[in-house]
């Protein structure tokens, strides 16, 4: 065997930004593998069922349990001892990042989606790889059979805080179109209860995938950041379970929806820091889902002070060291589960 297929998840880390070495082979049980770039594979059964499914992780260099996951999953298909009846791509999306062992090399590459990779001056290799990812989402979906079929993508991160609420996921804004009750079903399953609701277009992976492709897309969290070799596997488990049955299995029974199991936030508010001058008002070890009132002081940003606009608003990825521009705080509301138009 050559040594993408041997060890995936090196190879790729050994061509750190890219080869142009395509490959591909078809394993003994029909499924064909190929390989279109470092980090990404795309894995086609001999008779494939109705879903394209995209699992991408690393978009975070230090994001380990979600690549760790991935790479097992990866190395079970070219072992055969995971079946695949679905289409699935593959994607490590920043292997120079794993190997800095940091969140991105120069720019955040979950800030470049949605052509963000093209606008302004910089040229970079996050925006290179960006540029290609998107590409190869799109050639992944405009390839499948013909007929009716479910777009998915599950983009998985962990987060750099301790959280109140351990796994979420991130709903980017579906301009106007219900939400998907079977999807809040999947993340269930996932460990995931918790689902924040975004307001408005970002520059996300996630959100390229809804809008470009109108597929279901998430950002999800599964965890906290450590180093390779720390996380907790025991606390992945049912994700990483309820993922390897997305791709195995033609349809998973999630069970009947009920709401009371689902807590659900709106955005509300998107915090960018504006100024070099920009601090939070709050300590570095307080958790994502930290709930502020009212009138309290969240962040200074320059000469402008800014306030929670409601009582029970949580703070989500707050990160003052953001580059200019860019999400420094989200601030999320709880809604009732049963506010919101679901299909
Ligand atoms: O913990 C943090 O501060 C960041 C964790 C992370 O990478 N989150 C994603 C969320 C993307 C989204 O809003 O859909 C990010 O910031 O890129
Ligand atoms: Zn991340």
């Amino acid at each position: 065997m050559n040594k993408a297929f041997e060890d995936f998840l090196g190879w790729t880390c050994a061509n750190e930004w890219g080869s142009e070495e395509t490959q591909k082979k078809t394993l003994n049980n029909g499924v064909t593998l190929s390989i279109w770039d470092s980090g990404v594979l795309e894995v086609t059964p001999s008779k494939p069922g109705k879903k394209d499914i995209v699992l991408s992780c690393a978009v975070h260099g230090n994001e380990t349990a979600p690549i760790e996951i991935c790479r097992d999953i990866i190395n079970d298909i070219i072992t055969e001892k995971q079946t695949v009846v679905h289409r699935t791509l593959f994607l490590i999306a920043n292997p120079a990042s794993i190997n800095k062992g940091e969140r991105f090399v120069e720019e955040n590459m979950n800030r470049l989606f949605s052509g963000a990779h093209g606008n302004g001056k910089a040229h970079n290799k996050e925006r290179e790889r960006a540029a290609k990812i998107e590409q190869y989402v799109r050639r992944f979906y405009e390839t499948a059979p013909e007929g009716e079929r479910e777009r998915l993508h599950y983009d998985l991160h962990t987060a750099i805080r301790d959280s109140k609420r351990e796994k979420f996921a991130v709903y980017p804004f579906t301009h106007g179109k219900s939400y998907n009750k079977h999807q809040l079903q999947f993340l269930l399953a996932c460990g995931v209860d918790t689902v924040l609701l975004n307001q408005a277009p970002t520059t996300t992976f996630s959100y390229f995938s809804v809008n470009e492709f109108n597929a279901h897309a998430f950002t999800v969290e599964l965890g906290k950041v450590r180093p390779f070799g720390k996380n907790d596997r025991s606390k992945f488990a049912a994700s990483e379970q309820t993922l390897r049955r997305l791709i195995s299995e033609d349809s998973v029974d999630f069970g009947e929806f009920d709401p009371n199991k689902h807590f659900i936030f709106k955005e509300a508010q998107t915090i960018n820091r504006m100024n070099e001058d920009f601090e939070l008002n709050f300590a570095d070890d307080v958790a994502n889902f930290t709930s502020f009132d009212k009138g309290d002081l969240l962040a200074r940003d320059g000469d402008k002070n800014l306030y929670a606009l409601h009582d029970g608003e949580h703070i989500i990825f707050p990160n003052a060291n953001v580059a200019l521009g860019q999400r420094a705080l989200l601030t999320v509301v709880r809604v009732p589960t049963e506010s919101l138009e679901l299909e």
